[in-house]
């Protein structure tokens, strides 16, 4: 898979997940929490911050996974805010110089 493919998927599933939600999900507990969008906001914080300290003191593999966990918690978010995916994705196209 490339890399768009992986990400255009795990936001399929996510929007799949809040438009059909399952009895256990991850991705259901965070956009459905008492919290509100406050709730994957508050991820996207952590996430930033654990990414940061794995930059500037972990090895490569803890580097990976911060990175991963905060790409994920961010698709949460604009799920959570109602931003497409593919308006974020334009917009960075548009950027191209
Ligand atoms: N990519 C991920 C993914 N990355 C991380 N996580 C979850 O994110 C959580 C990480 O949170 P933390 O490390 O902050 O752990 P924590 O402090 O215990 O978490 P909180 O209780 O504070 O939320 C863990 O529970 C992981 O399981 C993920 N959960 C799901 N996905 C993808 O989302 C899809 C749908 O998942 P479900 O909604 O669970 O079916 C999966 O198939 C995956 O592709």
């Amino acid at each position: 898979m490339s890399s768009s493919e992986v990400i255009d998927e795990l936001w399929s599933v996510i929007c799949d997940r809040a438009e059909n939600p399952p009895e256990k999900s991850y991705v259901v507990d965070i956009l459905n929490h008492r919290k509100g969008i406050d709730k994957s906001l508050e991820k996207v914080g952590e996430e930033a911050t654990e990414f940061i300290i794995a930059v500037k003191n972990s090895d490569y593999n803890a580097k990976v996974g911060e990175a991963a966990d905060l790409i994920f918690h961010t698709l949460l978010a604009l799920r959570a805010a109602d931003v497409d995916l593919s308006d974020v994705m334009s917009e960075l196209e548009n950027r191209r110089r």
